[in-house]
This record gives structure tokens, C-alpha cells and sequence, in this order.
């Protein structure tokens, strides 16, 4: 179980978390929704130590980040917003070093690893540097990495981010299979489509307020006959009387 409690993060004077609360539970997949610049990465990077909230607490299978931070992060395993890093390594190099930061056997890595480098179609590029890569290639590398060492706590920040349909559709198989085994996998995302197959449970935040915490289909329960892009964009977006595009592009 993840707890986090009353979490503000403060950049100067402008807030991007402001006193978070929600707990994550075991055997789900959580998903993240909010605009740009809502708080997402700064809720994610928080979970996995990156950054240091201002105030308030996050505790990972009663052990308090603060306090235990290293016995936290070998639970979790955590792909970034961007896949633009460790460019001057080949994609081997880097799994190499994410398979070393894990206290797991070489046997059982090794095994996973070619799983998962023979899902993602990787094979043939292992010993390319990761700079030569197309956008959708670094982010499968990126991937790998992180699942590599296969920790109970997925953290995945936008992880279909230029990935091709397969690959898309591989990683959701992984993510339910993960939380099928009774284990956590949270993730942002920006597409409904892709939040509605696959969570359990859905944070909505809001310039760093979370404004829905609850299941998808509670949710939709709530708003009979209407979709949930609607409904996002009515708690998530500007007001519907708002003729922006109409002002730009004509009636
Ligand atoms: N290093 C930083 N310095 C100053 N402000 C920051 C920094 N990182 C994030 N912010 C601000 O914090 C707020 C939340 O940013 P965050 O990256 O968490 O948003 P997000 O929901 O992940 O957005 P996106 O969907 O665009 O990735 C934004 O207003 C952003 O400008």
C-alpha cells in the first residue's frame, strides 16, 4: 500500500502539488489524468525520491521515504517522462546498469531481459548507441530497463509515449498481468481511451489539486449518457461556454 499524505511541492512560489492525499492499493493499476503542468511527474518523481516535496509524507509498504529511502526504491521501478537519457550508451550498456542497481539474480534478469527485449522488437538494436534511436526505440529501451529487474511497484510516467500499437498494446497486457499478480502499477497518461481499459482507479489533478479520486466506473456512473473525455474536460478543462477554437478557425 502506498500512502501519500498532505504532499505540497513548492517551486519559488508557484505550486505544482498542492496537499495531495490518496492511497494506492496493492493489485491495482492507478492511473494519473491532468492537464499539462497539472502535477503529474511532480506526484511520480516525488514516489521515486527524484524530487523533495516541500512537505507532507509518502509511505511505501509502512516504510516512510524520508526516512527509508533506499529499502523504497528497490520496490519500485520507474520509467520517466522522457526517454531522452543515457543517450551516449548502447541500449545493452544501459540495461546492464539497471540490472546491476537491483539485488536480483543474474540467471533470473538475464531470462527476463531477453523476454522482454524479444517483445519490444529490441533484438537487433542492442548494441546500438540509444542517440541513434528513433523516439518510440529510446522509450522501449527505457522500458526494458525498468522492467527488467521486475520490483512489486511499477511507476510509469506517459509509457505509451511513441510507442507503436504493438508495443502499446504489449506494454497494457504487462501492466494487467503485473497488477493481476497482486502488485502496483501507477501511470500517467493523457489518453482517455487508454485510462478507461486499464485502470482501476483514476486520480484527476487539477493545477496540483486532485479533484477525482475513485474508480473509472464510478465515475461514469456519476455522469450517465456521457463519455468520459466529456466528463474530464468538464472537471479537467476550461469552461464549455469557452469558443477559442471557433475565434481562431471560423464557425
Ligand atoms: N524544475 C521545475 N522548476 C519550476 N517549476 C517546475 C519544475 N518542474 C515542474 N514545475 C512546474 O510544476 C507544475 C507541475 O509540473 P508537472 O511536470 O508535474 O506537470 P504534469 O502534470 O506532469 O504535466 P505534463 O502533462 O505536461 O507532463 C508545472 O506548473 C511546472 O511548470
Amino acid at each position: 500500500m502506498i500512502e501519500i499524505h498532505d504532499l505540497t511541492k513548492r517551486y519559488g512560489n508557484k505550486t505544482a502539488l498542492d496537499h495531495l492525499t490518496l492511497n494506492i492499493k496493492p493489485g491495482q493499476i492507478f492511473g494519473f489524468l491532468g492537464h499539462n503542468g497539472a502535477g503529474k511527474s511532480t506526484t511520480l518523481k516525488s514516489l521515486v525520491s527524484i524530487i523533495n516535496p516541500t512537505s507532507g509524507s509518502i509511505v511505501v509498504d509502512g516504510l516512510n521515504l524520508d526516512q527509508q529511502r533506499q529499502a523504497v526504491k528497490e520496490k519500485i521501478s520507474y520509467v520517466p517522462d522522457t526517454p531522452d537519457i543515457f543517450l551516449q550508451l548502447s541500449a545493452s550498456e544501459y540495461w546492464d546498469l539497471l540490472a546491476a542497481a537491483y539485488n536480483q539474480s543474474e540467471a533470473d534478469i538475464q531470462q527476463r531481459r531477453e523476454q522482454l527485449v524479444g517483445l519490444f522488437e529490441m533484438t537487433a538494436h542492442a548494441d546500438e548507441p540509444m542517440a541513434s534511436f528513433s523516439h518510440g526505440m529510446r522509450q522501449k529501451a527505457i522500458l526494458i530497463g525498468a522492467l527488467l529487474p521486475d520490483p512489486d511497484i511499477w511507476i510509469l510516467d506517459e509509457p505509451m509515449q511513441g510507442l507503436d500499437p504493438q508495443a502499446a498494446f504489449d506494454l497494457k497486457n504487462l501492466m494487467k498481468a503485473h497488477a493481476a499478480k497482486g502488485k502496483t502499477v501507477i501511470f500517467s497518461t493523457h489518453n482517455l481511451d487508454t485510462a478507461q481499459q486499464l485502470c482501476d482507479q483514476l486520480a484527476i489533478l487539477k493545477k496540483g489539486q486532485l479533484i477525482y479520486n475513485g474508480s473509472v466506473a464510478d465515475l461514469l456512473a456519476a455522469h450517465p449518457q456521457e463519455s468520459l473525455e466529456t466528463i474530464y474536460l468538464q472537471m479537467a478543462g476550461r469552461p464549455t461556454n469557452d469558443h477559442l477554437v471557433e475565434t481562431i478557425e471560423g464557425d
